[in-house]
């Protein structure tokens, strides 16, 4: 069944097409990444798929949920796809934990104890139980990224959505952040969608690779077939680009 579906899909900022034709499938449980070029429309796509940017034309299907329809319940569509930002957006004013256990309390009424056993399993399983209590400005780049990840873990949903996680992080941050996003992506069960520049975590985690530029969907492969010989030349010269970075 797919969990996402993309059809004939147009999107405009004002007079500006940034979404042009797109046309998209993901079932559930693949892993998709997402590539392309600085401004091709990588960020706008997966905003579209929570709702935090509208298409103006085409269909969009979440869940099986049509995000057109005004009696399609956004609220239900947020709890079942999470989405993990460049910059993180923790609460600074609240603990890692805290954090964590923050929508769960209030969207799912998750009981109290039970929300706090989940929060300390999730933080071990992001390699962080001895930050329980830290707040984010005790935290470096790579943690906050790992809690905000715990964070999104924590509503279990059924979708996951990566905007460049690993791009404002320091060098040595970001093999901690994908061990992460790897594990995660290893769960049979879960959907992940994720835009990044990081082509060994694409080579070796993703089942599909999607590339875009000018706003299109330029290529939609296999990650073999995408890694050994992508067929559109834009995809090809992208490749060599970042492999040489
Ligand atoms: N809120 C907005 N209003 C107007 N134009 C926007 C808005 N958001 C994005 N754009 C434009 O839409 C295009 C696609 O932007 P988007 O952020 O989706 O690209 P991207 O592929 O994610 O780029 P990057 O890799 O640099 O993050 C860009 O030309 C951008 O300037």
């Amino acid at each position: 069944m797919s969990m996402i579906e993309f059809k004939d899909v147009e999107k405009y900022y004002g007079d500006f097409h940034a979404l042009k034709n797109v046309n998209l499938e993901i079932d559930a449980g693949e892993t998709v990444v997402l590539i392309g070029p600085s401004g091709s429309g990588k960020s706008t796509l997966i905003r579209t798929v929570n709702g935090l940017e509208e298409i103006q034309q085409g269909q969009l299907l979440v869940d099986g949920f049509d995000l057109h329809d005004p009696k399609t319940d956004m609220n239900k569509i947020r709890k079942n796809v999470g989405m993990v930002f460049q910059h993180f957006n923790l609460y600074n004013n609240k603990s890692a934990i805290e954090n964590i256990m923050l929508a769960p309390r209030l969207v799912l009424k998750r009981d109290e104890a039970e929300n706090k056993k989940i929060a300390m399993e999730l933080l071990e399983k992001v390699g962080l139980a001895d930050k329980a209590t830290n707040m984010p400005s005790e935290l470096s780049g790579g943690q906050k990224q790992r809690i905000a990840i715990a964070r999104s873990l924590a509503m279990k949903p059924k979708a996951l959505l990566f905007d460049e996680p690993t791009s404002a992080l320091d060098p040595e941050m970001i093999g901690d952040v994908l061990d992460v996003m790897r594990d995660i992506a290893a769960d049979s069960s879960m959907t992940m969608l994720v835009v990044t520049h990081e082509m060994s975590f694409a080579k070796a985690v993703a089942d599909r690779v999607i590339f875009m530029a000018d706003g299109q969907i330029l290529e939609d492969s296999s990650t073999a077939s995408f890694f050994e010989k992508p067929s559109e030349p834009r995809a090809q010269k992208f490749l060599s680009q970042v492999a040489n970075h």
